[in-house]
């Protein structure tokens, strides 16, 4: 643990997104909590902070990333803290959170991106599910069968994707739930765009789906993030594969 900690020092470096928000407009939205800004602990991947960074970004909020690198991941002192041994790691003031989807929640909660109600949050809750059951299907393609199974899947991919087509089309805001975003629409947005990179064609027949990346692609403080060295150096998968 005391080498993790001495490295982390290295490793600690901010994604440098002080152009997106000033700090006094965070507090403002996040009364309760009191600011010092996230930090993320996770590997040099986008995986799974991909939404949640991209969430962090448009909600014009800073944070900081401490980068774990294999090796060190591997002795194990850092997996020994982590609740389920696995990252990613949120800290958030004295709350340290495991679990992807936890953390989106918490920043949903955090930021206004849960609905206006219980009746859209649960709303939000089965739409999240359900992208969470396509991240877990295109991991498995990624990271178990991406020589013999990427053209299958490939075939099957409109099937998975129409169902989040026909909610988008049904409601006329253009997001998922309501009229405003929300973390499920972040979360569907960071897997649809890496589909694409899958399958650059995969959303031509879906003109709701074509249309919602569109929109969220163009959310002026997304565009900066994606367009930022801090997310386009980042792989999308641990392996190399996409
Ligand atoms: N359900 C967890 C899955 C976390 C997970 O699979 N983490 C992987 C990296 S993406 C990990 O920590 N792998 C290293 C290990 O298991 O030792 C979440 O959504 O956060």
């Amino acid at each position: 643990m005391r080498s993790q900690l001495r490295k982390s020092k290295q490793w600690r470096y901010s994604l440098s997104v002080s152009y997106f928000v000033p700090l006094g407009k965070a507090d403002q939205a996040r009364p309760a909590l009191n600011m010092p800004p996230y930090t993320i602990t996770y590997f040099a991947v986008r995986g799974r902070c991909g939404a949640m960074r991209i969430m962090l970004a448009d909600q014009g909020q800073e944070w900081k990333e401490v980068v774990v690198n294999f090796e060190d991941w591997m002795k194990g002192d850092l997996k020994a803290t982590c609740v389920f041994g696995q990252l990613p790691k949120i800290q958030d003031g004295d709350l340290e959170l495991f679990q992807s989807n936890a953390i989106l929640r918490h920043l949903g909660r955090n930021h206004g991106a849960y609905g206006s109600n219980n009746k859209e949050a649960a709303q939000i809750d089965m739409m999240n599910d359900g992208v969470e059951d396509l991240r877990l299907k295109y991991a498995k393609l990624i990271y178990q069968e991406y020589d013999t199974g990427k053209e299958q899947y490939i075939k099957d991919l409109p099937s998975h994707l129409s169902k989040f087509e026909a909610v988008i089309a049904k409601n006329k805001s253009g997001f998922l739930v309501g009229d405003k975003v929300s973390f499920a629409d972040y979360s569907l947005f960071e897997v649809l765009l890496n589909h694409q990179v899958l399958c650059p064609a995969c959303l031509d027949t879906l003109p709701a789906l074509k249309a919602f990346v569109a929109m969220m692609s163009a959310r002026p403080k997304i565009k900066a993030f994606l367009d930022s060295d801090d997310y386009k150096k980042l792989p999308i998968n641990g392996n190399g594969k996409q």
